[in-house]
């Protein structure tokens, strides 16, 4: 069931706005134990939400990374996300009407002291396990550099100290195929739809890889060189099945979150800030992943001071990380499986 926190005071963003009746949504699976350590907290990417169970179902279950009835599991909507917790289609408290255009811009730092509002609620004092990929594994990062000593261990996926140039570009691209429907401007909560469908199909040439299309989208033998092609019916199809379940004003807000991050801001610089984590890290790269390509992962288990890095070797690109649950589960036991920080000890 999807609960929800409610923060009674202002809450003030990086960017100097403030934002009142500020909700998290939220979900925990599982129960805490005696004595409080077995805490997995679970940060989801973009367009994911507080439902792990469903988005990342084939690590989900008895036996499992996560493991209902050995852990207490906890995954909180995302600030800005539509599902549930404070983003642009909110009623702001001051109007009764939604923000749409006047939210303000949030960073990933934002979106993680949320979640350290959120912990603080449930009264939770250490977590045994932070994992996240992706933009989660970004503001998992900014958490593990803001309070050190809050967490045993993380499983960090696919992700990167800083946004990239790259990563911006392809961000600013999705905003500009929103910003070119004609909707967008209105005050409408289906505003900019059209456009988000495109930016999406923008959005999937940086979350698969070419080996990726050329595996599942190529022709068969005999094709229409002037038909549709299966490729081009994929892209639309990518399109439309997020604008059923999203809106483009979220999107648009999470993907200039996306682009703030960077740990070393105000932390003297990404190397400085990446060695205040205590944690036991494992990092896992994709080596297919064009968005959030190795040398990434490379810095990140350079400067953090217990980190292990591990490289996935998949045809899926960036999103392997959702797709290859097995192998992501792997890599996670074969590293942990002797320490005292592994969620379950191996026999
Ligand atoms: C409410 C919540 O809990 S949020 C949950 C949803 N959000 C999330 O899961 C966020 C993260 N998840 C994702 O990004 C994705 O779901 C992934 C990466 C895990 C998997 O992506 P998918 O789109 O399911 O996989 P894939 O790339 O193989 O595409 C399969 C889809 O494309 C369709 N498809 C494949 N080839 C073609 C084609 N040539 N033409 C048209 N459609 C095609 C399939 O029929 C299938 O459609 P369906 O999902 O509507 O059944
Ligand atoms: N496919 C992911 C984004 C990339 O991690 C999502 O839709 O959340």
């Amino acid at each position: 069931m999807l609960k929800t926190f409610q923060y009674q005071a202002p809450f003030i963003t990086e960017g100097g706005d403030t934002l009142e009746g500020l909700t998290v949504a939220y979900r925990t699976y599982g129960q805490l134990n005696a004595s409080a350590d077995n805490v997995v907290w679970v940060c989801h990417a973009l367009t994911g939400s507080a439902d792990v169970d469903r988005w990342w179902a084939g690590l989900f279950g008895k036996g499992r990374l996560l493991d209902p009835e050995r852990q207490f599991i906890v995954c909180a909507n995302m600030l800005g996300s539509c599902y549930g917790s404070t983003n642009p289609l909110s009623p702001n408290p001051s109007t009764g009407i939604p923000y749409y255009y006047d939210f303000p811009v949030l960073t990933n730092r934002d979106i993680m002291r949320g979640f350290e509002l959120l912990r603080r609620h449930l009264g939770i004092r250490r977590i045994r396990c932070l994992i996240g990929g992706s933009m989660g594994g970004q503001q998992a990062l900014e958490w593990l550099i803001e309070v050190p000593h809050l967490f045993d261990s993380a499983y960090l996926i696919a992700c990167n100290a800083r946004h990239s140039a790259w990563g911006i570009a392809f961000n600013e691209a999705q905003r500009m195929a929103i910003e070119s429907d004609s909707s967008w401007g209105q005050r409408t909560p289906d505003a900019g739809l059209k456009g988000m469908e495109a930016a999406r199909a923008c959005a999937m040439l940086s979350y698969r890889h070419y080996q990726t299309y050329a595996l599942t989208q190529s022709e068969a033998e005999e094709y229409s060189p002037t038909g549709n092609f299966r490729a081009a019916s994929y892209q639309r199809h990518q399109g439309k099945k997020l604008r059923e379940r999203f809106h483009a004003f979220s999107y648009w807000w999470l993907s200039k979150a996306m682009d703030s991050h960077d740990v070393g801001r105000g932390r003297g610089g990404v190397e400085a800030a990446l060695e205040r984590i205590r944690a036991q890290v494992l990092v896992l790269g994709i080596s297919t992943d064009i968005l959030f390509p190795l040398a990434e992962q490379q810095l990140l288990a350079k400067y953090i001071p217990h980190a292990h890095l591990r490289i996935l070797h998949s045809v899926y690109g960036h999103d392997a990380f959702l797709i290859e649950t097995d192998a992501v589960e792997r890599f996670y036991f074969d590293c942990f499986a002797q320490t005292e920080s592994c969620l379950f000890p191996v026999s």
